[in-house]
């Protein structure tokens, strides 16, 4: 039977959601609703599906997204999302065809990077994607943080939190995710539908079942807003009628200190809550050591979070920030990629410039090691260690270190 891959139409929208579906392991179609909802914020033309005998076997899709980089600068990305192949398709190289074609048109189109969220580890390294943030989620046993059960739950440096609903969020929310995407590293654009999703506001999808959160935002001592926290509870008590809540964090947005503190703080002391799940955190959050006993915040989940791709090696290395000067030559081997190529990465007063060499290389590395690196999350040192990364002058791993590494770690709050 012939197989069609190709540019999907309106018409074959319907189905291409359904082959999206079935492929993450939900059986049954998506509502006329939810189909008409998504397809008026879809780009068409950068989604791929593979046809058979007029059924959908495989899926793919990007859209146009921003990426934070160190400096708080921001580079176009391609997002790439929706990739599925049936089972019945699988390993036969579906989506290394889809894969070539998105990430061509891509790179055609100026996209300085290409981002995932993974659903496995082992899928996209072969693409030249490398895991530049990581994600962790704890779960905080509230009564073994040694906090005071007699402290409200309202700061006491000024601030304020103020109990809102979901169309405050509409409001203050796509704000204050602009100004974090200032100031963090591995953030990724949100467009409307997003807080409309995550707000009750769009369409459930008929497999998901919504439930109303709790909204919070935290105001500043001169009453700007600087915070909000979307959590939900799941009404649970012992059988001695001791309330056992869990209050489980769906997003946290804080500008400052203050504000991350006061939130987590705020969520310890709500009454009835005796566990707190914080949701997909940075791996360096505040959370556990702001508690007076950490132990009581037990790691849940650790991994692997945004994956990258570089596409224009020079564009993506001139548009973050360093921390020092520096002059590093990069070997990037990419199986003969948009990558491929040495690199003098120059950073001088005078700003940074990367381009094309022919001196002698400093380190040598892969495409994926390279994304990894980028965000300033992973170590050269230990690339070099672990064998992916190859010095091929006497503290050049150093050097990178010193160059690449931030203070604090790169977060991607979303999943799209
Ligand atoms: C960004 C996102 O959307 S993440 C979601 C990814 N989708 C899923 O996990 C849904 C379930 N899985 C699938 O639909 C499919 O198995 C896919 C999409 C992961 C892979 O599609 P396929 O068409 O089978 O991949 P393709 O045949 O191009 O494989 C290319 C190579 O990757 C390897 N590969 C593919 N998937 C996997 C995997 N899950 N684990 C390990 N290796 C894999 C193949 O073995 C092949 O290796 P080879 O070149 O050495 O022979």
């Amino acid at each position: 039977m012939s197989l069609d891959v190709r540019t999907v139409t309106a018409s074959d929208y319907p189905d291409w959601l359904r082959a999206v579906q079935n492929g993450f392991l939900t059986a049954g179609s998506p509502s006329e609703d939810d189909v008409a909802e998504r397809l008026a914020d879809t780009d068409l033309s950068r989604i791929q599906g593979a046809f058979e005998a007029g059924r959908c076997v495989a899926t793919f899709r990007s859209f146009a997204q921003r990426l934070t980089v160190v400096g708080g600068a921001t580079v176009p990305a391609d997002a790439i999302s929706g990739v599925t192949v049936a089972p019945t398709h699988r390993r036969r190289g579906l989506l290394s065809r889809m894969m070539a074609t998105d990430l061509a048109a891509a790179r055609e189109r100026g996209e300085v990077v290409a981002t995932l969220i993974a659903a496995e580890y082992p899928i996209y390294g072969r693409f030249g994607f490398g895991p530049a943030t990581w994600t962790t989620e704890w779960e905080v046993s509230v009564h073994r943080a040694g906090l005071d059960p007699r402290r409200s739950g309202q700061p006491a440096d000024g601030g304020r939190i103020e109990m809102v609903d979901g169309a405050d969020v509409r409001k203050y929310g796509p704000e204050l995710h602009t100004r974090l995407a200032a100031l963090r590293p591995g953030v990724v654009s949100r467009g409307e539908r997003w807080w409309k999703r995550h707000t009750g506001a769009a369409v459930t999808p008929a497999h998901e079942k919504w439930t109303e959160p709790f909204y919070v935002i935290h105001r500043d001592a001169d009453g700007e807003v600087d915070g909000l926290m979307v959590y939900g509870t799941d009404d649970k008590w012992g059988d001695a009628k001791q309330p056992l809540n869990t209050a489980t964090v769906r997003d946290l947005i804080a500008l400052n200190p203050a504000a991350e503190r006061a939130l987590w703080l705020f969520l310890c002391s709500v009454d009835w809550v005796t566990t707190v799940r914080s949701g997909y955190r940075a791996p360096d959050d505040l959370l556990p050591l702001l508690l007076p006993d950490p132990r009581a915040a037990r790691t849940v989940s650790h991994a692997d979070w945004l994956w990258l791709r570089l596409l224009d090696v020079e564009r993506a290395l001139e548009a973050r920030g360093y921390e020092r000067e520096a002059s590093l030559v990069l070997d990037v081997r990419d199986g003969g990629g948009v990558a491929e190529g040495r690199f003098l990465l120059d950073v001088s007063p005078d700003g940074t410039r990367c381009v094309p060499t022919t001196r002698s290389a400093d380190l040598t590395l892969g495409a994926g090691e390279l994304a990894a690196l980028y965000l300033g999350d992973e170590s050269a040192r230990r690339l070099v260690d672990l064998g992916r990364a190859e010095e091929l002058r006497t503290g050049a791993a150093a050097t990178a270190d010193a160059v690449f590494r931030t203070g604090r770690r790169p977060w991607c709050p979303d999943i799209f």
